[in-house]
């Protein structure tokens, strides 16, 4: 029988297993000893059968709600793929529907039958295809976020785009909270960003693509994309958690939207966090962003100003790049609070197939954006070469003035 295995956590259920029997079966048949033998047997295959209870200790934190600390066991409940059809929504509210609001129970997995998920997009472009893109294959790719835009126009993007570019950065994205405006129209952000994109391009030979942010009412949003492509648009940002996964993967899969896929992390912050409550974020921001079609992924970063436990956000990155799935591996991109005195944690923990991101640590440089996007190469070129960033700095100013402004952390060889 071809099954979807979801993992829960749950919390203090005096009969654990009776609990996970009322989980498989309130999601799937509804009752099952009282039914008589004729129905319970054209019911079989579509019964959610309670495949594993593992009892835990206590958790690490007091419930806010109980006031102690509770007991734990972990659960896995397989879920017949033909109770549901075959796109995520059917799939939430399947496994994590009514049942995340039951109490203390939190989605840590969901496995799917390959068959299964063969029938879903994952990237476009993926990895591979945005290195193409960008001309870059042998160190993490480089990208900064707009800052202090807001209240401006044009102008004063394409300037701060230029400056950007020409300090070596692979790509620009809108930040999250820039939505269209008279002074900031999305189509001329795209046209106007490309033409001072390819300006720096002829002065220096260095390719960078600009990521526009994607709003407005949700069904507006393809002819928005359809346009943007037309347009020549190089990736759409996209805040996929203020729509829904499944909005993001109609995005990818419509074949007149042809544009990398980057998804902001934004709001996700409401459903991961708990360790009581919610969904694990390598699921969400994971398993499940790269099965939709993200061709990028922010999240986190364990260092920074928001920052994530550092195993969470290993297990975003190892979904998004784990080769045994069937599908193409999406760029991971820990972010906020990055300066290039981070880049040694960030290598070391996300490799070279990652993005080192910053806005505040671009944008804050003493030497302003072109410096910023200098100290960061040469951060990461020290880093890819095996020296200390210190040591690095005495040949680059610019490192040598990220370091005196943010510090540098070292890692052990
Ligand atoms: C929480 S991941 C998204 C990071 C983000 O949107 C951002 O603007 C980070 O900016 P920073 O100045 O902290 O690099
Ligand atoms: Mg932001």
């Amino acid at each position: 029988m071809s099954a979807v295995m979801a993992t829960y956590l749950l919390h203090d259920e005096k009969d654990i297993r009776k609990k996970a029997e009322g989980i498989a079966l309130g999601l799937t048949v509804g009752t099952w000893t009282d039914l008589p033998a004729l129905e319970q047997e054209q019911l079989r295959k579509h019964k959610g059968e309670v495949v594993a209870v593992e009892e835990l200790g206590e958790s690490e934190r007091v419930n806010a709600y109980f006031g102690k600390r509770l007991k734990r066991a972990i659960v896995k409940i397989a879920y017949p793929t033909v109770n549901f059809s075959a796109d995520l929504p059917a799939l939430l509210v399947t496994t994590f529907g009514k049942l995340s609001l039951d109490g203390e129970v939190r989605l840590l997995d969901l496995e799917f039958p390959d068959e299964w998920k063969r029938q879903f997009p994952g990237p476009r472009f993926g990895i591979s295809g945005i290195r193409e893109k960008v001309g870059v294959y042998n160190r993490p790719l480089l990208m900064s976020i707009f800052k202090g835009i807001i209240g401006r126009d044009l102008a004063y993007l394409t300037s701060e785009l230029k400056k950007q570019a020409l300090g070596g950065v692979d790509l620009v994205k809108d930040d999250e909270i820039l939505f269209d405006s008279e002074l900031l129209p999305f189509e001329k952000r795209i046209t106007e960003g490309k033409a001072a994109l390819r300006e720096v391009y002829e002065q220096t030979g260095k390719r960078t693509l600009y990521a526009v942010n994607l709003t407005g009412k949700t069904f507006e949003l393809k002819e928005k994309a359809k346009r943007a492509a037309e347009l020549g648009a190089d990736v759409l940002l996209f805040n996929v958690f203020a729509y829904g996964l499944d909005v993001l993967q109609g995005l990818r899969e419509d074949e007149n939207i042809t544009v990398p896929i980057m998804a902001h992390p934004a709001f996700s912050g409401a459903i991961t966090p708990s360790e009581f409550y919610g969904v694990a974020p390598s699921l969400l921001l994971g398993k499940l962003l790269r099965l939709a079609g993200a061709d990028f992924v922010l999240f986190p970063s364990p260092y920074g100003s928001v920052a994530l436990e550092r195993e969470q956000a290993l297990g975003i990155a190892r979904a998004l790049t784990d080769d045994q799935e069937p599908f193409a591996r999406a760029f991971p991109v820990p972010s906020a609070g990055i300066h290039p005195g981070l880049v040694p944690l960030l290598v070391r923990d996300f490799g070279l197939d990652s993005i080192v991101n910053a806005g505040g640590g671009i944008h804050g440089h003493p030497d302003g954006a072109i410096g910023g996007g200098q100290a960061f190469r040469a951060a990461i070129d020290a880093v890819l070469a095996g020296r200390p960033l210190r040591e690095a700095a005495v040949e680059n100013e610019a490192l040598q003035k990220a370091i005196d402004r943010w510090g540098a952390v070292e890692v052990e060889a």
